[in-house]
């Protein structure tokens, strides 16, 4: 056992108006009303597990990974937990906006009780893995752009090497190539036996990571299991919770009241999921092998729920991430939004797939109409060997070339 909660129960004290907790006070009556957050919450996660909390926004998921982090107490009921804790969940919350970086490390490292050599190893990994300068860390942080800050916030955060890490959707920290570095050490924390709890409203992150999960609902756990169970429950919920938004009189789309509290409610989950991608080729569907310059149409599935446009971008990736092609239906002429619940298809053909020999994968993600915000995203799946059968050439892809001179 890494982590184990027994009857954990929150509630928080909610009043209408700031005055009224005053007048709590002042006259002795009770004036808020008691809002139940968490109740009856008792599992346990297992040393080296990945486990992942689902559910709708304000099911209680945040506030769970508060009360296994320690920053909140629960009303009612116990957590145990066992080993070094780290929590990625405010990150940088506890930083002393006058200190310096490095004040603020060996600030952190007082506070996990290292001393001495230990605190010179935190103070090491921490400052190395934030990749700030000298000049950076001996600054006040008050002083640095929100991505320093995150920076040194995730850096400092996972510097204990943490038996047990609570991560809240804090996947993303930062610029790319930090968002890569985060999650790379995440994982590599995993692979050395860290028990990870985590939360994220990413299903596919949680199929791809998490041995078993707990789908939370209403502060009650719903379901809890094999993460495969628990996700393809909770999706058929959230495909029910559309029908029936959609189905609800007044959601018509002439109705601009109550179109603006469907998009208010339909935007607090994806709209949007990934069914699948096939690849389609002379030799038939889903060939585990492809020539190079054969003939290959990819085609994808998806499910709207709602009627808000969306773009959806794919590419062919390398097994360690790397991009070799990727494109979005904005970048089509006219690049018009797709748009209208219901299922979409998307065929594109490549009519001659210049890629060389070596492992590939596709990967999807839906965004919204803007482009930025990702609605459903499934990376690195339905893999395909390609065999250059034909030509000397090497490397990813074939460039068009001329040779023109050789003496
Ligand atoms: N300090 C607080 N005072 C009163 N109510 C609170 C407080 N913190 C959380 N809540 C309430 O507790 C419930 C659970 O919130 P929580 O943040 O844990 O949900 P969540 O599942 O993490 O949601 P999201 O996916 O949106 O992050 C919500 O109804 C929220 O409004």
């Amino acid at each position: 056992m890494s982590i184990r909660f027994e009857g954990v129960e929150k509630s928080y004290p909610v009043y209408a108006k700031p005055q009224d907790r005053l007048l709590e006070w002042l006259t002795g009556r009770q004036r808020h009303r008691v809002h139940v957050a968490l109740s009856g919450i008792d599992f346990s996660v297992q040393a080296g597990e990945t486990f992942g909390l689902i559910g709708e926004n304000g099911a209680g998921k945040s506030t769970l990974l508060k009360i296994a982090a320690g920053t909140i107490r629960p009303t009612l009921g116990q957590v145990e937990r066992e080993g070094r804790v780290a929590a990625l969940l405010e990150l940088g919350a506890g930083f002393h906006p006058e200190e310096s970086g490095y004040d603020n490390i060996r600030f952190m490292a007082a506070l996990h009780g290292l001393e001495g050599a230990a605190m010179d190893a935190f103070h090491q990994r921490a400052t190395v893995f934030s990749e700030l300068t000298v000049e950076t860390l001996e600054r006040p942080v008050k002083t640095y752009s929100s991505g320093m800050f995150m920076r040194l916030a995730f850096a400092a955060a996972t510097a204990i090497d943490p038996d047990v890490l609570i991560v809240d959707e804090a996947l993303s920290v930062g610029d790319l190539h930090f968002q890569k570095k985060s999650l790379n050490r995440i994982l590599a924390l995993r692979e050395r036996g860290a028990t990870v709890l985590f939360c994220s409203h990413n299903l596919y992150q949680v199929r791809s990571l998490c041995q078993r999960a707990a789908w939370i609902h209403g502060g009650r756990i719903e379901a809890i299991g094999n993460t495969e169970d628990v996700v393809t429950a909770y999706e058929a919920h959230e495909r029910r919770r559309y029908v029936s938004l959609r189905a609800e009189p007044g959601n018509e789309k002439d109705s601009s009241a109550s179109d603006g509290a469907l998009s208010q409610r339909a935007a607090t989950v994806n709209l949007v999921k990934i069914l699948g991608l096939t690849l389609e080729t002379g030799d038939g569907i889903n060939p585990a092998q492809v020539d190079t310059f054969q003939d290959v149409t990819v085609a994808l599935e998806l499910e709207a729920y709602g009627e808000s446009a969306f773009h959806v971008l794919f590419s062919i990736v390398r097994p360690d991430k790397d991009n070799v092609f990727g494109t979005s239906t904005q970048f089509r002429p006219g690049g018009h939004a797709i748009v209208g619940a219901g299922t979409h298809r998307i065929r594109v053909r490549f009519p001659r797939l210049a890629l060389l020999s070596g492992e590939y994968l596709w990967s999807v993600y839906v965004l919204d109409d803007s482009g930025i915000q990702v609605l459903d995203m499934a990376e690195l799946i339905q893999p395909f060997t390609v065999l250059n059968m034909k030509h000397r050439e090497f490397g990813v892809t074939w460039l068009e070339h001329e040779w023109l001179l050789v003496e």
